[in-house]
């Protein structure tokens, strides 16, 4: 049998960035599972009042569901969609956490809204610093379009467009890779924001009642446990009266793929701590960077990672 030598390609993955160290090694988050309402203002008044408990109680980085300023559904997505390149006026979800975040000083992964940007709309993750400022934007990436027949069926791409750019950012809270809900299932995403230095990734999302009781936090802790870095996700809360019903379930990870803090499906704000330093001990315990074998198989490198 004859065997023919793989040959890696030209383009790679970068070298693995040693972890930088973040403003902060150790802070509270606060993870904020919603109740989501077709009511947009009172769903931004609600999310307000989450983020401000949130912050009261400690927490330094706030972080918000997938879609928790509108019902999750192919009709609401335009109908609720902001222009957040526009301002203020025009996205009042996004100039509510950029107001709050400044005025607490925390930084507020602001899960995500639908996104209206000229004929397109996207499901969109807008990341806020201490001083209010938009740091970074991810459209997600991979759009949720699966068919279990007689389970769910659900097809984001009949009105959404996926976004195209990866988004790591650093802030006072660490470097975050942001990916939304099904963006989750690819792990060369985590992985390559790991080899980028992040700390932590956040997953906005809405799991569903078939694939959340099998794949959601199974997908956290592989995530986490593969890459050595913390993973937070933040879920709308149950609503079994709506069209879509999200199983819940926010989750933090650590590095060691140990679920550190977790609800049920109920309305919950979880405060967990984050403590980086973390990072170092598990890598020097399972130093798989060291010995991955990357004379054997690599990834391309994809060099469109945003940096904020
Ligand atoms: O991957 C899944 O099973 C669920 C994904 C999802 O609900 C979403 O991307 O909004």
């Amino acid at each position: 049998m004859s065997s023919s030598a793989f040959k890696p390609e030209q383009a790679r993955l970068p070298p693995a960035l040693p972890l930088s160290s973040p403003p902060l090694t150790k802070f509270k988050i606060g993870i904020c599972q919603l109740a989501v309402t077709p009511d947009k203002e009172r769903n931004i008044q609600h999310a307000r009042e989450a983020i401000e408990e949130a912050a009261q109680k400690g927490a330094q980085l706030v972080f918000l569901p997938e879609i928790w300023n509108s019902p999750y559904s192919n009709d609401g997505f335009p109908v609720y969609a902001e222009d957040i390149d526009a301002g203020h006026d025009a996205s009042p979800s996004t100039a509510m956490l950029s107001e709050v975040s400044s005025r607490l000083k925390i930084t507020v992964v602001g899960g995500s809204i639908p996104e209206r940007c000229g004929d397109k709309l996207y499901n969109t993750c807008c990341v806020f610093g201490t001083d209010g400022k938009l740091k970074a934007k991810h459209r997600k990436i991979h759009l949720f379009d699966i068919d279990i027949p007689g389970k769910i069926t659900f097809m984001e791409s009949k009105t959404l467009t996926a976004g195209e750019t990866p988004t790591i950012v650093d802030t006072d809270v660490g470097r975050i890779g942001v990916g939304i809900c099904y963006d989750i299932r690819f792990q060369e995403l985590a992985m390559i924001y790991a080899s980028r230095g992040a700390h932590l990734l956040c997953y906005p999302g809405a799991f569903n009642m078939t694939t959340g009781p099998l794949h959601w936090e199974l997908l956290q802790r592989a995530r986490a446990v593969d890459n050595q870095l913390y993973v937070a996700t933040c879920s709308p809360a149950r609503d079994t009266g709506a069209g879509y019903v999200a199983w819940g379930h926010s989750t933090l990870v650590g590095p060691f793929g140990e679920v550190l803090a977790t609800t049920e499906h109920d309305e919950d704000i979880i405060i967990a701590e984050i403590d980086y330093s973390i990072l170092e001990q598990r890598r020097a315990n399972l130093p798989l960077a060291m010995q991955r074998r990357g004379d054997l198989y690599q990834l391309v490198d994809i060099r469109r990672v945003s940096a904020h």
